[in-house]
């Protein structure tokens, strides 16, 4: 194999997710040239295969979810949503797979792309294999990002990896909607998929190992989440191993220990949602002597590697697309600044820093009914050892609400610091929930006092009234 090349750019990116996209803008803005390598499309996992099918897949149920709930529209609704339509208006979101246009932006951007598959091969040397087979050896002048995401992980459970199941990315791409649907974990991909094919028309069994569903958020919101599903006509299993698979010709068997004892489901396809991990095979990694494992400090720049940034999914921080576009741009400010020689305070709420990272994650999970989180559930802040005291409030109890839905069901719980007055964490559950998170994570990035937040008020009437009732709980 020929190497040619000698092409040198101020920064490197390898992956064109939509963290590497804002690595290569903020350094271009900031002045930096940049050249982005992607062996798939330019948009990453979260435009093609994650997010935007994903959500695009879930939007047309809970559309008519929402009529059906309101006397006087009701009537109007009849049956489900249109499979055939809902996968043709999701492939028309991921623009058919077709990455033209976010290659356009790129280009509008002044960020050079360069396609294939890209490792380190010395300090700031990056080698990339182009799809005619050939090798271009680059060099950056200052430092090479790593944003390369994460790759689902299939657990080692007997006969799975040859039953040949389906990923994420198989659920998010499917052409057909199976009869029947297993789905081996109760995170967040597996709760979103169980809803999304259910309304779809499959048959659905979500088989989940722990207690409850959403483990890592407050256990009302997986609660709330497994009734739902159990609604839609989903066989939540929880408690639930699965010890062996098997592919035949009749399609998947899975056989499940739980508390009941043994037993077997069948089902067309199994979908595998157990986790993600960092995608760092066939990096070069080790030329930086560095493991699988990518520490980095709030810059995202790698511990002990000067010139090397790990950013979003691949640095296991937070795996999401808002808060790896967030470190995205604390990275590529910090190496804007440090190519001109500028110091790098790294302090908390730095412009250079991640530091929310550590106390403020929102997430929105698009089930039905639906959740949004910000910051340390209960669990985690007695944890960390904080002083910590809890309001709740029944979301149907406020006027929004009622209006909103008929017999609006839903709970929203705030996680205080009893000393300073100060937000935490905040989980609400409910149709439309997840919009009230970000006036959660306002007031825990900005440490708002309870005291001040008294004179934030929301419109009536809206579900947003629920702030005023938190508050008012809070003073008991
Ligand atoms: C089903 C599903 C639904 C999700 N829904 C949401 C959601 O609603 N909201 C949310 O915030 N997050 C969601 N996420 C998470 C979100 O998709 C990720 O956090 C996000 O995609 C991470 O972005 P990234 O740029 O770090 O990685 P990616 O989007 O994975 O992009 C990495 C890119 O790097 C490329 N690459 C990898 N290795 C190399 C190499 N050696 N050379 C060249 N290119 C390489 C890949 O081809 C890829 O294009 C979801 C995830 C899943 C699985
Ligand atoms: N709406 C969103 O924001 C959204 C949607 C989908 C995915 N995501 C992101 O993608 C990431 C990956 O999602 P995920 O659901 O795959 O991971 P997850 O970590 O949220 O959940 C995985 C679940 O699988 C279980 N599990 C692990 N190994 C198992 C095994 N051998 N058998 C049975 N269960 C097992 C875990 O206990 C856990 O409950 C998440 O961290 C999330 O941040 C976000």
């Amino acid at each position: 194999m020929t190497v040619s090349g000698g092409d040198e750019y101020d920064v490197i990116v390898v992956g064109a997710g939509p963290v590497g996209e804002n690595v290569a803008d903020t350094v271009v803005r900031g002045g930096l040239s940049a050249l982005i390598v992607e062996r798939e499309l330019v948009g990453g996992e979260c435009s093609y295969w994650a997010c935007i099918p994903s959500k695009a897949l879930l939007r047309p149920a809970a559309a008519l979810a929402d009529a059906r709930r309101v006397d006087g529209a009701a009537s109007a609704v009849r049956g489900g949503p249109n499979a055939v339509q809902v996968l043709e208006r999701r492939t028309a979101f991921v623009h058919n797979w077709s990455d033209d246009s976010q290659v356009g932006w790129l280009d509008s951007a002044g960020i050079a792309l360069m396609r294939g598959s890209a490792r380190l091969v010395g300090e700031r040397q990056v080698e990339v294999r182009t799809r005619d087979g050939g090798a271009r050896r680059l060099t950056a002048r200052h430092a090479v990002a790593l944003a390369t995401g994460s790759r689902a992980v299939v657990p080692d459970v007997p006969g799975l990896a040859e039953a040949d199941p389906w990923t994420s990315r198989d659920a998010t791409s499917a052409t057909a909607v199976p009869d029947n649907l297993a789905i081996l974990g109760g995170g967040v991909v597996g709760c979103e998929m169980a809803t999304a094919f259910a309304a779809l028309g499959s048959r659905v069994t979500l088989v989940a190992r722990g207690s409850g569903l959403l483990p890592r958020l407050e256990p009302f919101a997986g609660e709330a989440v497994a009734t739902g599903l159990k609604n839609a006509g989903v066989d939540v299993r929880l408690g639930a191993t699965v010890t062996a698979v098997d592919r035949d010709t009749a399609g998947v068997r899975i056989d499940l220990e739980d508390a009941d004892g043994t037993r077997t489901i069948r089902a067309d396809e199994v979908l595998v949602a157990t986790g993600r991990r960092p995608a760092t095979d066939g990096l070069g990694l080790d030329v930086a002597g560095l493991e699988n494992v990518l520490d980095v400090d709030d810059s995202c720049r790698v511990t002990g590697v000067d010139w090397l940034y790990a950013v979003g999914d691949v640095n296991n921080r937070a795996l999401l697309t808002h808060q790896g576009k967030y470190q995205a741009r604390a990275a590529g400010a910090a190496i804007v600044a440090r190519a001109a020689g500028q110091p790098v305070e790294l302090g908390p709420w730095s412009p250079y820093a991640a530091t929310a990272d550590h106390v403020a994650v929102p997430q929105a999970v698009f089930t039905d009914p639906e959740v949004g989180a910000v910051g340390r559930t209960e669990a985690e802040a007695r944890e960390a050892g904080l002083p910590v005291r809890t309001v709740e409030y029944d979301l149907g109890q406020v006027a929004g609400a009622a209006l909103y839905a008929d017999g609006y069901t839903g709970r929203a719980k705030l996680v205080l610091d009893a000393e300073r007055d100060v937000i935490l964490g905040a989980t609400f559950v409910g149709t439309t929930a997840a919009e009230l998170v970000h006036a959660a994570t306002i007031a825990i990035v900005g440490e708002v006092p309870l005291a001040r937040l008294w004179h934030a008020v929301p419109s009536f009437p809206t579900i947003s009234e629920v702030w005023l009732r938190l508050l008012e709980a809070s003073r008991g």
